[in-house]
């Protein structure tokens, strides 16, 4: 497959997840990294979302729960270009019933190039990169090219 490069503005659109578990982890990261994520874009799915806007009183956009299809809908933003990061404290101690859900976000962020956190330390890296406050350039397919190379009849 073909890449392009796509321009990622200053202001991220960044969605914010976790498992049950693992909500106290990510709203104490959330806390401590309060200032980097102020002026960016909030996203979550919803538990996580009334969660973390309680406790770091920042606004975020409120996706549906996770297990009712929230995870799909950050997957559907993705394949439309509306997302430029995910941090998902995944628990990986426990069974999850929307499971094909969870490993479909995770395929469909890998092929889109979107950088995905999935744990404290790599969110940690990831939010003190400079990137994070100025605009860049990432490597996308190239949608229109794959569409020409397909066989039509
Ligand atoms: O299950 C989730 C992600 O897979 C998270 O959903 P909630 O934020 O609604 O708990």
């Amino acid at each position: 497959m073909e890449n392009k490069t796509q321009r990622v503005s200053e202001i991220k659109s960044i969605a914010l997840v976790a498992h049950d578990k693992k909500k106290e982890e990510l709203v104490d990261w959330a806390y401590r990294f309060r200032e980097s994520l102020k002026g960016h874009q909030l996203y979550a799915t919803g538990t996580t979302g009334a969660i973390l806007e309680k406790r770091i009183q920042l606004p975020v956009r409120k996706l549906v729960s996770g297990p009712l299809g929230g995870d799909q809908q950050i997957g559907a933003m993705i394949t439309e270009n509306k997302l430029d990061l995910l941090v998902f404290f995944l628990d990986p101690m426990q069974s999850q019933p929307h499971d094909p859900d969870i490993k479909a976000l995770l395929r469909i962020a890998a092929v889109w190039n979107i950088p995905f956190a999935c744990n404290q330390s790599t969110a940690e890296f990831v939010i003190s990169s400079p990137l994070m406050s100025r605009d860049h350039e990432r490597l996308v397919p190239d949608y229109e090219q794959y569409l020409l190379s397909r066989p039509i009849e």
